[in-house]
């Protein structure tokens, strides 16, 4: 971008970022020097399972809202109207079957990662191959947290890049090993609630500069951004209801449900009361963050009508759109534009503390500890620790490799939990409803869901078959350029193979869940399924059970499994209750050899050794 239209920041707004780093290291300190310093994996992976519902709903919005959103939900309103909004409706369901289904299964086993479950429903391969699927997914995703505010900054403001990436990296990196869970918990708190004060200081300055509310409407109907509802069934059109609506529900369980970083939260919660209670809170909140930024997108809209600004910003002007507009909106604002910056790195930075804490943990968890049962505390805690740092400097490295896949930031995340999120939750899925599925099954579905979520995947990007129909830009839309638009788009249909690879990202998570549990079941089958309640009883959830919770008992009894989940765990008594009563409480033996204590069908109880 030409220098002369570079905008600039005043001293006092790098005072502003400056100040959110400060405080984000701050907090890390703070929770590295109290409580119990952060002595025991208890603590600096699990947060002493301490956390009340506010923090935790707070945390798990930030989780996963980085500046991924900020920047790219606004450029996709601005370019394709606001048809991504009804990726809302797929937050329903999206957090009612993880508050009601994984949570309490998940919570009653007492895990410290969400991969100890696929040990004890299937076996120790299961886990290994879902934690290095984790892993891969979540450090692809890092490098994409950490490059988009850099980059979009540079683009806009000639910001230096790789010297933000790597004080973003180090920043983060500091705060999470010092303070672990509770620092990366109680950061995300602070710096989601700089994210909104930033987005709703741009509306509202925006909406200003514009002309006013019923401008900023005007103009936004007569460029008909405002998307009804598209009820299209064709899976290839990028955003309809259905892919938004549907499809988004598996996006959502694939990172609601049993993504580690938001397992690790919900079971950092006081009580499963307190874990369930979060995930309902979040529900508003994330209505509000993509509130904001798609109204965002339609003031961008009404500000530039549309104006193309691939000559302006270069090759990829659509995720620095927003940074220009943000710095022409808040030009002579003292302080503001620093604001922005500041909301943009906060959802980086919480973003990327809880995907190195929640890496560190299962790396920990999954890979060593089974190894090295016998380490001590104050060793494992180090290791972890050692583990967030060199997460820390791999992800600056993915960073780079952001730089090169050249799509839309929004697409590549989106499409990053589809392709390597979608099989996980397939995993989950298939040994948490189908009692009958084995080790076998399970490998073979992850295997089998892994490669056709690439295949699409990768098929899409070769074939440029992302079928991204753009809205004509100007504000007055004249009909005969959405006529040709719509001729354009009828007499390209692909067909065969170009009709796969052009399947709607927005199914990918769903098409990958499919082909896990069917390639699974078939494989179990065909290998001996496991027999009703053979599963480790609490690691299958009564799906049958509680759909035909009109028969009676007995009946029940008859026409399927009927595991119970474990009884909850009875909440602590009181702040100050003692963990040892409360452990013999629940026939726990010492906290390092965690006994699981299962009951199974027979009010037997089984013995359950897990090195925790
Ligand atoms: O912001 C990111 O880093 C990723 C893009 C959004 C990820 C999904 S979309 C549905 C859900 N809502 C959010 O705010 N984040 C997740
Ligand atoms: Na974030």
């Amino acid at each position: 971008m030409d220098p002369s239209d570079q905008k600039h920041f005043l001293a006092v707004d790098y005072v502003v970022f400056a100040l959110l780093l400060a405080a984000s290291v701050g907090i890390g300190l703070y929770y590295a020097l109290s409580g119990g310093r952060q002595r025991t994996t208890q603590e600096f992976l699990m947060a002493d399972r301490s956390m009340r519902c506010l923090p935790v709903s707070l945390s798990l919005i930030a989780s996963f809202q980085s500046a991924v959103a900020i920047i790219g939900v606004p450029a996709e309103i601005y370019t394709h109207g606001t048809q991504y909004w009804f990726i809302g409706c797929a937050y329903i369901l999206g957090l009612l079957i993880p508050a009601h289904v994984f949570i309490p299964l998940l919570y009653r086993l007492k895990l410290s990662s969400a991969y100890q479950y696929l040990e004890l429903r299937f076996s120790k391969v299961v886990r290994i191959c879902g934690t290095l699927t984790f892993i891969f997914q979540m450090v692809i995703y890092m490098g994409v947290c950490v490059y988009t505010p850099a980059f979009a900054l540079n683009a806009a403001t000639g910001f230096q890049l790789w010297g933000t990436v790597l004080v973003t990296g180090l920043v983060c990196t500091l705060y999470t090993t010092l303070g672990g869970l509770k620092a990366v918990i109680w950061t995300d708190v602070f710096q989601t609630l700089v994210m909104f004060a930033g987005q709703i200081a741009v509306i509202i300055v925006g909406v200003e500069r514009t002309g006013g509310m019923s401008e900023v409407w005007r103009k936004v109907k007569e460029g008909n951004r405002l998307s009804g509802l598209d009820l299209n069934p064709d899976p290839t059109e990028r955003h309809t209801f259905w892919t938004l609506g549907v499809g988004g529900v598996f996006l959502m369980l694939s990172l609601y449900g049993v993504n580690q970083a938001q397992v690790q939260r919900y079971l950092s919660a006081r009580t499963e009361k307190e874990a369930v209670r979060s995930c309902y809170m979040v529900f508003p909140s994330l209505q509000l963050a993509l509130g904001l930024s798609c109204i965002m997108g339609l003031v961008m809209f009404a500000r530039y009508c549309g104006e193309d600004f691939s000559e302006k910003l270069g090759s990829s002007s659509r995720d620095a759109m927003v940074i220009y507009f943000v710095m022409d909106m808040l030009q002579g604002l003292p302080g503001l534009p620093g604001l922005f910056v500041a909301c943009l790195f906060s959802a980086a930075l919480s973003t990327i503390s809880s995907a190195f804490n929640s890496l560190a943990t299962v790396t920990m968890e999954d890979l060593i500890k089974p190894h090295f049962p016998s380490m001590s505390e104050e060793r494992a805690t180090l290791l972890s620790k050692a583990l967030a740092a060199s997460y820390g400097l791999l992800c600056l490295a993915m960073a780079y490799l952001t730089h090169l896949l050249g799509d839309s930031v929004l697409l590549v995340a989106l499409k990053i939990f589809g392709v390597v999120g979608g099989p996980i939750l397939g995993l989950f899925c298939l040994g948490m409803f189908f009692p009958w599925a084995n080790s076998i099954g399970a490998v073979a579905g992850l295997g089998a869901g892994l490669v056709g979520a690439f295949w699409v995947g990768i098929g899409s990007i070769v074939t440029r078959s992302s079928g991204a129909k753009r809205l004509p830009p100007r504000c007055h839309v004249n009909t005969t350029a959405v006529f040709q638009t719509a001729i354009g788009n009828a007499t390209s249909r692909p067909t065969g193979l170009h009709r796969f690879y052009s399947l709607s990202y927005m199914w990918y998570a769903g098409f990958s869940c499919l082909i896990v549990i069917l390639v699974g079941l078939t494989v179990s089958f065909l290998t001996g399924p496991m027999k009703e309640g053979e599963a480790t009883p609490g690691t299958v959830y009564p799906l049958l059970g509680k759909l035909l919770f009109f028969l009676p008992e007995h009946m029940k009894k008859k026409v399927c499994c009927v595991t119970p989940l474990r009884p909850a765990i009875p909440s602590p008594q009181g702040p100050g209750s003692d963990k040892e009563s409360n452990g013999a409480a629940r026939g726990q033996h010492t906290p390092s050899q965690q006994q699981i204590l299962l009951p199974d069908a027979d009010s037997r109880v089984i013995e359950h050794e897990t090195a925790v």
